[in-house]
């Protein structure tokens, strides 16, 4: 991808309350099943509303609305 300024756009970044204390109760399987099933159903979600997936970060989910198609509605899609 071309690099490009986007001055108008939306960024979400989800978080998982007490995400650490959650995963000392569990297991690794637990906790990968767990976001993984939370992170399919963004992805559903973000490819719904043609938003843009940039990444996951642990338990943070990132998504941009506006990139790297430009539209109005951008905060709405988000
Ligand atoms: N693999 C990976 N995991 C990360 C990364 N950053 C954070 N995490 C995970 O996320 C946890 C920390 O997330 P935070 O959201 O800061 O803390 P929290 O325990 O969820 O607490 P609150 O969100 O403040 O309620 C860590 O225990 C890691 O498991 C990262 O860069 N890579
Ligand atoms: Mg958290």
């Amino acid at each position: 991808m071309l690099s490009e300024e986007f001055i108008d756009c939306t960024l979400l970044f989800t978080d998982i309350v007490t995400f650490t204390n959650i995963c000392a109760l569990c297991t690794p399987y637990d906790v990968v099943t767990l976001l993984n099933d939370l992170y399919l159903r963004f992805d559903r979600l973000v490819g719904l509303h043609d938003a843009y997936k940039v990444e996951t970060i642990g338990d943070a989910y990132m998504i941009v609305g506006g990139v790297p198609n430009h539209c109005e509605n951008h905060a709405e899609r988000v």
